[in-house]
């Protein structure tokens, strides 16, 4: 399109050269110098695209006829050079009408035969320059001879000849690209059919000119466009060249790249594939088709005795039936698989070895390789084994050691939870052992030892553990005895007594004749009730016991302690599930003062266990005071209680009344108690003085300073301390004078008997007259009886609480008490 708009342009520039020649031949330019500069400026390009016409044709771009037509336009730049250097005349003329015609003949030369082309073309060039030199020369050197070209400012005949036999020969031209154009599609080819008729027509309408005047302008800017334009796409077609080289460089670039990682990944593949590991690939059909030395040698193979074979000849026979279908089924399911396995090597050796095996597959996900990778893992085995030897068999005897036998009892106490059985547990002493190695030496020690071991081994099921836990004592764990706890206790005692028999026969050591006995502690398990340290305290209580009768002897954990062992475990565990459970409630037990009104009350926890029922706190209390969950159960009950004086804040018979809880000393020890209880007032926006907190003496002289410091701060809360069960424990009257206490509570152990033992009476009157020289209050507890309240408000006492007075009850029904004992005041 742009060649067309240009060829175009300049058709339209000669006529209208002409147009105004006609109509304003007084316009007429004369200037050499300008006319020298486009004629310069159009041989320079023309050299331009000349040169760039060879250099894509050494990368073999560029038209069809790189060398015709750089050769052609060379010739035709160097005689219009010449001809720029002269002034107007014949010779002017000449120059100019001879590098039309010889441009137009070199231009022609593309008709020539392929062949003659190829084999002459590559010459063109210079001889195209050596052409213009010798013409050019000759005519300024006999420039007397060469025909007249202008007559009264015209052109010749001759002139006008040889521009239109150039014209022609560039329009044969361009009829020869149009011609290889529609074969070729070159652009280049396209461009100079183009370039050839706009020099062309400049030509065949240079005979209607005249020089100096407007077409013959119009005929240089034509030609002038013409090479520019050709310059113009060429170097387009060069940038175009370049890129396209760059791209293909880089591509080539990249292709050398890759071909050196792949190289590279070979290189590492193959050094890979050499590893000490084994290596053997099988084809799809699971044939053997490649191996690496490591195979070699941990088979015995050598590569060509098990090419093309499968690798079934490999296998030892002792894998289980069925083993290698689930390999095989794993493998093709999954893409791999991973296991150990026996396998035999060519010299019959069996051996144990870690295999892999993964699915090569091909883009279509079909399977075209296996890769085997495998190593003989005997040594490790030998070495886990030694190991497991060392680390759970005692070296002499080779039994279980005590590691053993507690993981043993450990996975027997789960099993016996799902089975429900009895299990039993052997504690076993040897009987002056000490003896027989300070007399006879460890010699004769060890060789007893192993006697012993061997005898107790006889004596049970293979499924027993017999172990040895120290010198010598041994455990014989006895599983799945019976799910009856009779029938287990009489199969037990019958398994210990036949082994009781058998360590009892004399020993034969070295010749020596040696007599010992055992004595033998015996304790059932079922489930995982107690822990295995329990079990293996229990066993050997129990065997102490037997020692203590005289040796030789076998005794059971006593069952009533074990039956009570077991209970308390599983209230243990169902004592976890309270809280969550909202299983606690919080009873209260009514406080009087001496004109029998209501001071306030105890809050005593209850525990309503779905399957027990009621159970009392003597019971669980203790049970959560060894384990942490009287912390949590002791929170609840200040929590409780607190929300509850904050209920009672808000009524006229409730207001005043106190409220007293009791702490355990778990809770008490805590560093955040005092905090705790500041923050469970302030929460609930309770006055202080309403809560009384019983502390018992355990609680107050397990860490007296720092009990004394809590004290304090929390009567700096405004709290009320009150000391429980005071005179049961070791109170020492110093301590007591250092508490900062508001009461002391006397137990209703003596309470009990106040009015039929002396002793207790003057306890109590003794607690009384100490409560008032420590200016204290004082409560009595346990007041069962009108004589016991009638002592008591005798001796001085202050506050009574008692079934008397009032049992611990649920709140609703201690709030319908509160009212009835204040009607009746
Ligand atoms: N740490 C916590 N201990 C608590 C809590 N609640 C209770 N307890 C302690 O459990 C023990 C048993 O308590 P309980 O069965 O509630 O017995 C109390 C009263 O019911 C009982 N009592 C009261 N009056 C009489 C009576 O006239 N006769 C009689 N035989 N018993 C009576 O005395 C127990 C009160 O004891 P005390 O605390 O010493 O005032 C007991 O040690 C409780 O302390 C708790 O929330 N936390």
């Amino acid at each position: 399109m742009l060649m067309a708009a240009v060829f175009a342009l300049g058709l339209l520039i000669q006529v209208f050269s002409m147009v105004l020649d006609g109509y304003g031949s007084h316009l007429v330019m004369q200037n050499l110098a300008f006319h020298g500069a486009i004629e310069m400026a159009g041989a320079v390009i023309a050299a331009m695209v000349a040169y760039l016409l060879l250099r894509l044709n050494t990368i073999g771009k560029g038209s069809s006829f790189n060398y015709p037509i750089a050769a052609a336009l060379l010739a035709m730049g160097g005689l219009d050079s010449l001809h720029a250097l002269m002034s107007s005349g014949d010779l002017f003329v000449w120059l100019h009408s001879l590098a039309t015609g010889v441009g137009g003949l070199l231009f022609a030369l593309i008709w020539l035969p392929p062949h003659v082309l190829q084999a002459k073309q590559h010459h063109a060039p210079l001889g195209a320059i050596l052409l213009a030199i010798v013409l050019g020369a000759l005519s300024i050197l006999f420039s007397e001879q060469i025909p007249h070209m202008l007559e009264a400012g015209r052109f010749t005949t001759t002139a006008v000849t040889l521009n239109i036999g150039g014209g022609l020969l560039l329009l044969a031209a361009a009829a020869k690209l149009l011609q290889t154009y529609r074969v070729s599609a070159k652009p280049e080819d396209l461009l100079f059919l183009f370039q050839c008729i706009i020099l062309s027509v400049a030509a065949l309408t240079f005979a209607y000119s005249s020089v100096w005047d407007w077409p013959w302008w119009g005929w240089h800017v034509q030609r002038l466009a013409g090479y520019s334009l050709a310059l113009w796409l060429i170097v387009q077609t060069a940038k175009k060249i370049e890129l396209q080289t760059r791209m293909s460089n880089r591509r080539l670039q990249q292709q050398i790249e890759e071909r050196k990682r792949v190289e590279s990944q070979l290189r590492i593949a193959a050094i890979a594939f050499e590893t000490h590991e084994a290596i053997m690939i099988t084809d799809a059909n699971a044939d053997i088709i490649r191996v690496n030395h490591a195979f070699e040698v941990i088979t015995g193979y050598s590569a060509e005795e098990v090419l093309g074979k499968n690798p079934r000849i490999l296998s030892s026979g002792q894998e289980e039936a069925g083993f290698y279908a689930q390999m095989w089924k794993h493998l093709l399911e999954n893409g791999s698989w991973s296991g150990e396995i026996l396998d035999k090597r060519k010299n019959g050796q069996i051996y144990p070895k870690w295999l892999t095996i993964t699915a090569v597959k091909n883009r279509d996900g079909e399977t075209t390789e296996f890769v085997a990778i495998f190593s003989d893992i005997t040594r490790r085995k030998q070495a886990e084994e030694e190991i497991f030897s060392l680390a759970f068999y005692d070296a002499l005897t080779k039994l279980p050691n005590r590691r053993f036998l507690l993981e043993r009892l450990q996975q027997s106490l789960v099993a016996s939870s799902r089975n429900h059985h009895y299990g039993a547990l052997l504690f076993l002493d040897m009987d002056r052992f000490k003896i027989l190695n300070d007399t006879l030496g460890h010699d004769h020690g060890d060789l007893f030892l192993i006697e012993v071991a061997k005898r107790m081994q006889h004596s049970v099921r293979d499924m027993d553990t017999v172990a040895r836990i120290g010198g010598d004592e041994f455990v014989i764990l006895i599983e799945e005895i019976a799910p009856d706890s009779h029938d287990a206790l009489q199969k037990a005692a019958m398994i210990a007594e036949k082994i009781r028999l058998a360590l009892a026969r004399p020993y034969h050591l070295n010749d020596k004749e040696y007599r010992s006995s055992p004595s033998i502690g015996v304790c059932l398990y079922r489930g995982e009730q107690e822990s295995v340290d329990d079990l293996l305290k229990h066993a050997d209580m129990a065997m102490y016991q037997a020692k203590e009768s005289g040796r030789n002897a076998v005794r059971f954990f006593d069952p009533a302690m074990q039956l009570a062992v077991e209970n308390r475990a599983a209230l243990e565990a169902e004592l976890r599930h309270a809280l969550p459970n909202g299983q606690f409630q919080l009873y209260y037990q009514v406080q009087l003062d001496s004109q029998l009104r209501a001071l306030g009350a105890e809050a005593l926890i209850r525990w309503a266990q779905p399957q027990r029922g009621m159970v009392s706190p003597a019971q669980f209390i203790p049970i959560a005071e060894d384990s942490s969950l009287i912390l949590e159960i002791g929170n609840w009950v200040l929590e409780t209680a607190c929300k509850q004086l904050a209920a009672w804040s808000t009524r006229e018979l409730t207001r005043d009344l106190s409220l007293a809880i009791n702490v355990s000393a778990q809770q008490f020890k805590r560093q955040d108690f005092v905090q705790n209880v500041s923050a469970m007032v302030e929460r609930y926006q309770i006055s202080p003085s309403r809560l009384k907190l019983e502390l018992t003496e355990s609680v107050v002289l397990s860490d007296v300073s720092d009990v004394i410091g809590k004290m304090h701060a929390l009567k700096a809360v405004g709290i009320n301390l009150s000391l429980d069960d005071f005179g049961t424990g070791y109170s020492s009257l110093s301590y007591l004078k250092q508490l900062p206490l508001d009461q002391i509570k006397i137990d209703q152990s003596f309470v009990r008997d106040i009015t039929s033992n002396i002793d207790d009476a003057t306890m109590v009157q003794t607690i009384i007259s100490l409560a008032n020289h420590f200016n204290l209050n004082v409560i009595a507890e346990g007041v069962e009886t009108e004589e016991q309240l009638h002592f008591l408000k005798q001796n001085g006492c202050m506050a009574y609480q008692g079934y008397l007075l009032g049992r611990p009850m649920p709140i609703d029904e201690f709030e319908t008490s509160l009212q009835q004992l204040a009607a009746a005041n």
